[in-house]
């Protein structure tokens, strides 16, 4: 029996975000704030437009005037303010986004005028169309103005954000700080990816590579600790190399002495000596963490990633290097070693934990449903997470046609389109194809027996949805094109 109480899902990720902090802030430069999310609001130094401006090409004029022959008496163009105010019976040329000179109080854009021989040297125009008041100008502040806050704390930089801030001149930012995370592997039979003929018992190290792409695309800095052997010794070394190559984390020791003084998340891909994390009668991690710090939890009802472990190690006050941001505690992960389950439990537990420490506000997994094309085996045992790429549009004729009439009478015909998922095969926790272009996991309930196609199930999203599968024709808006 194992010691640990088998938690749900749910319970699991509250305990977590619980003691996890969400970092203190940072400054960053404009180029390199995508992604991160503000610290504080930002708001505008001036209005935009900071001057009245043309939104046409055109002339600039005072609406009473009505329709006639004017004398073109001045120019504006974007970059100078004209030199003078216009007067009543004259116009100014005039090009988008130049300021609208004094006295003006309309533009007539060019198409609406009709340019005169020039007499005395001197261009006149016809304007064929009169002018309301405010024609085609910009007034200040109408797009964005003084004192404004054009972006609130919490909120994250995208791209257009990028472009407002630059706008605003906002290029020195206030965000919240990053995470760092340090990924180890342990094992003796693991090794290097780089390993071209495999000695006897041996396997490649895939969840070192796949947990640091995850945190470093979850925007975290990441140190590489390498692979350990199953012996103390042999973790302790790892940790001390993060430290020597300038991670910013202090490890004075191997887990079961570790003094951290950073922002360090150690992502574990347990692998201790025979028994491992789930079972094991030689579970070196859990004996560490919970001399050294707090164990949460040790085993989470889900499949895959039973023996999921999560546990927080006190940094000791002053510990670190100077100028290092001060943290008080270490968030330690232990993985399973299975690739599958290593991959699920990233992106259910700890991403939403690196997303809470870089200030997300809702950092839990998006939950959409979608229908399902094949029949989806249950376990008796755990709620599974079944990986599958689900995409937008006509339900798929080779689901069956009791799954599609199925579909098709819940959603009100077959032409509707509807959010479907394409499992991704075989899902025993080793095969890491089973996580090849998947975009959700699928939320299959703890039951005996098959899921019918055509049932409609809740998914979590872990990709960017804009990256998708291409499905069949989705029609346009009528008249759009
Ligand atoms: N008697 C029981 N045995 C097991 C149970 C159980 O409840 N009772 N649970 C099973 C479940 S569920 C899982 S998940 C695994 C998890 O075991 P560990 O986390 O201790 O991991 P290992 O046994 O060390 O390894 C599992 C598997 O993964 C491979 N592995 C390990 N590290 C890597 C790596 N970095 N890259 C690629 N592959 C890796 C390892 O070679 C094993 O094949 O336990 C079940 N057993
Ligand atoms: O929970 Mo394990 O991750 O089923 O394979």
């Amino acid at each position: 029996m194992s010691q640990y109480k088998m938690i749900s899902i749910p319970e699991a990720q509250e305990a977590v975000l619980a003691v996890t902090p969400v970092l203190g802030p940072e400054e960053a430069p404009l180029g390199s704030a995508v992604g991160r999310i503000l610290a504080q609001s930002v708001s505008a130094r001036d209005s935009l437009p900071p001057f009245p401006a043309s939104i046409k090409d055109g002339y600039a004029v005072v609406s009473s005037d009505g329709l006639g022959d004017y004398p073109v008496a001045s120019e504006s163009r974007p970059g100078a303010l004209p030199d003078a105010p216009l007067q009543p019976g004259t116009v100014c040329y005039i090009t988008t986004g130049a300021p609208v000179p004094a006295g003006a109080d309309a533009v007539i854009q060019v198409e609406d005028t009709q340019k005169l021989p020039a007499s005395d040297g001197r261009a006149a125009v016809r304007i064929l169309k009169a002018a309301k008041p405010g024609q085609d100008i910009r007034p200040v502040g109408s797009d964005i103005q003084q004192g404004a806050e054009v972006l609130a704390a919490g909120e994250r930089v995208g791209v257009a954000e990028v472009g407002i801030l630059a706008t605003v001149g906002a290029t020195a930012l206030p965000v919240v700080r990053r995470p760092v995370v340090a990924v180890l592997s342990t094992g003796d039979e693991v090794v290097e990816p780089s390993t071209a003929a495999l000695g006897p018992g041996q396997i490649r190290d895939c969840n070192r590579s796949m947990l640091l792409a995850a945190a470093a695309a979850a925007g975290a800095g990441v140190v590489d600790l390498g692979i350990a052997g199953d012996t103390e010794g042999s973790v302790e070394g790892a940790l001390q190399r993060a430290l020597d190559a300038g991670a910013d984390v202090l490890i004075t020791s191997a887990p079961r002495t570790l003094t951290l003084s950073t922002p360090l998340i150690l992502l574990q891909t347990v692998r201790p000596p025979p028994g491992g994390v789930s079972m094991g009668d030689k579970d070196l991690i859990k004996p560490l963490l919970a001399r050294q710090g707090e164990i949460h939890f040790g085993r989470v009802r889900m499949k895959p990633g039973k023996p999921l472990t999560f546990a927080t190690l006190p940094v000791a006050a002053g510990a670190g290097a100077p100028g290092q941001p001060a943290r008080e505690k270490v968030l330690v992960f232990g993985l399973p070693g299975n690739p599958v389950s290593s991959f699920v439990c990233f992106n259910l537990v700890v991403l939403p934990a690196l997303r809470k420490m870089s200030g997300w506000g809702a950092p839990l997994l998006r939950r959409v449903r979608v229908w399902t094309t094949s029949a989806l085996k249950l376990d008796p045992e755990r709620p599974e997470y079944h990986r599958a790429t689900i995409c937008y549009g006509r339900y798929p004729e080779t689901a069956g046609a009791a799954a599609a009439g199925a579909v098709a009478a819940a959603v009100g015909g077959a032409d509707a389109c509807v959010w479907y998922a394409v499992s991704t095969g075989n899902q025993i926790s080793s095969r890491l194809l089973s996580a090849r272009s998947a975009n959700a996991l699928l939320e299959v309930p703890q039951a005996s027996g098959a899921l019918a196609a055509g049932t409609e199930v809740s998914a979590l999203i872990i990709d960017d949805l804009g990256r998708m599968p291409v499905p069949g024709e989705v029609p346009v808006t009528e008249g759009f094109f």
